[in-house]
């Protein structure tokens, strides 16, 4: 059997619900396909349930700091109030009802079900093959990549998915991984007792980001007693019925109740039928220009299955781009010269556009400016919990920044400044003239201007 609709929409998470409901919303009609839940990632299982683990976290931290600052504090963790956020405010307990209704009180029509491509504007799902007229969007997104380490395929590990669903925290675990996923679920872990082991592969954590935001980490979380452990490599790993063994190359053995695998995602193509649409399926990602149309006319992608940053922010902004496309609406195409990135740690490690590594890679000349948290003003008044930096990378010649860091209690939201000026190339000259106010964390990003000299 078949049907002919304007647009089909092959995964339903950010990047998809975003492109179905504003196409569906303008009387195209749409086909949204979804395998799981409608919302994808994000809200069921990553962004919106990790930062409720980190919110109650750092509660229990900011509680731990109040001797010597406001009195005496005793704290006493406890799971059970996070496990219910999660299931019951962030994910109906895993249920999509609610988000189904947004996207068909929009006029969208919901398919549940593995869908697959069998010509560049034909999926078939659920028995059905649906023709769109004008295309399909494929929103995929990601799933984790599981490093060939020996036994891994054998033993009970969790993935992100495990870890945010959890009904207790474990007495001990282990992490295999310090980028993003790792090092967020580490800390929230461990400020509720858990005994955190990271184990990560590259010389520093967060491995893409500056050095300097890596080592800041590092020291934090073993400040807090986590224990870390870069330059490490996973030789083989075990489970006995009860805990994890995980055997480094070198022969040492680390245990723990839990191990967390979180050393990666890559893009969800398997068995798409990508091949039907004249589209490379043996590829990593699927390739698209600025306008997020693929090779195949008649075939776009958006989001994680894109590559170009796992982030719900690139989603939707790809997504944007990709309405405006299927529209035939005029409006400028991608451009990743801005794109902000925040590990929600505390502190939380923000960044935008190059690192200076980066940025000496692509020729540039380059010059940095520095400044510690700690010893701007609002810094030292904030004391308790007050580690951070900022790092600017300027490209000299233009006196502008294309690169910045912004650790620190705030280091996420002090970044949006950072991103204006990375974006809208502002002169180095004119951001120096601008005033932060007296005594915020921005003016941390003045004291690294002036060491920009
Ligand atoms: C633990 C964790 C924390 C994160 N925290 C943040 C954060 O704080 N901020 C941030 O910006 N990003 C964060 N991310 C990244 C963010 O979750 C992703 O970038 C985002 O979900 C990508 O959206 P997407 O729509 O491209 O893909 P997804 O969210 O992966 O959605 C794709 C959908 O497609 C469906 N699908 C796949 N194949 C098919 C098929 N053949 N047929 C039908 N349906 C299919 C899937 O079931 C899924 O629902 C986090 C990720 C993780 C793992
Ligand atoms: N706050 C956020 O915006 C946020 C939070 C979580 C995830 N994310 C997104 O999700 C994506 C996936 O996150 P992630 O942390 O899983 O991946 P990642 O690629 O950021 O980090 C994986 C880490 O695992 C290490 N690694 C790989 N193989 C290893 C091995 N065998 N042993 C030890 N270490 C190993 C890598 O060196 C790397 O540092 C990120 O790229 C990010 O875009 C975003």
């Amino acid at each position: 059997m078949s049907r002919t609709c304007d647009v089909v929409v092959l995964g339903m998470g950010p990047a998809g619900e975003e492109v179905a409901g504003r196409l569906a919303e303008t009387g195209l009609s749409v086909v949204g396909v979804e395998a799981e839940l409608l919302g994808g990632e994000c809200p069921y299982w990553a962004c919106v349930p990790s930062k409720m683990i980190l919110r109650a976290g750092n509660l229990l931290a900011e509680a731990r700091r109040v001797p010597g600052m406001a009195g005496q504090s005793s704290v006493v963790p406890d799971w059970s109030p996070v496990a219910a956020r999660i299931r019951d405010e962030a994910t109906t307990d895993w249920d999509d009802e609610i988000a189904v209704r947004r996207f068909t009180d929009k006029g969208g029509q919901f398919v549940r079900g593995h869908g697959r491509l069998t010509g560049p504007r034909e999926v078939e799902v659920a028995g059905l093959t649906y023709h769109a007229r004008r295309g399909v969007v494929v929103a995929t997104g990601s799933a984790p990549w599981i490093p060939p380490v020996e036994g891994l395929s054998d033993v009970p590990y969790w993935t992100n998915r495990d870890a945010v669903s959890a009904r207790e925290a474990p007495g001990s675990l282990l992490v295999l991984g310090g980028g993003a996923v790792g090092v967020e679920l580490a800390q929230g872990f461990a400020r509720f007792g858990t005994r955190v082991t990271v184990v990560e592969s590259a010389e520093r954590l967060l491995p893409p980001e500056e050095p300097e935001s890596g080592e800041l980490l590092a020291r934090v979380l073993e400040g807090e007693g986590l224990s870390v452990r870069t330059g490490a490599r996973a030789a083989s790993v075990r489970h006995d019925g009860h805990g994890f063994a995980l055997v480094l190359e070198g022969g040492e053995e680390l245990s723990a109740e839990r191990l967390l695998v979180a050393t990666g995602r890559r893009p969800r193509l398997d068995g798409l039928g990508l091949e039907t649409a004249g589209l490379d399926s043996g590829a990593r990602a699927l390739r698209v220009d600025a306008h997020m149309r693929t090779e195949m006319p008649g075939v776009w992608a958006v989001g994680d299955v894109t590559d170009e940053g796992a982030f719900t922010h690139m989603a939707m902004y790809q997504a944007d781009i990709a309405v405006r496309s299927l529209l035939g609406a005029e409006g400028p195409g991608a451009d990743y010269r801005a794109v902000p990135r925040v590990t929600f740690t505390d502190p939380e490690i923000g960044s935008v556009g190059m690192t200076e590594r980066a940025a000496r890679e692509e020729g540039l000349s380059v010059r940095t400016g520095h400044a510690a948290v700690p010893s701007s003003a609002r810094g030292w008044i904030h004391k308790a919990g007050n580690e951070g930096l900022v790092k600017l990378v300027a490209d000299a010649d233009r006196g502008v920044l294309v690169g910045a860091t912004s650790a620190g209690p705030a280091g996420g939201e002090v970044l949006y400044g950072l991103t204006v000026a990375v974006r809208a190339e502002v002169p180095v000259a004119r951001l120096r003239d601008t005033i932060p106010a007296y005594p915020t964390f921005h003016r941390a990003v003045h004291d690294a201007l002036t060491d920009l000299g």
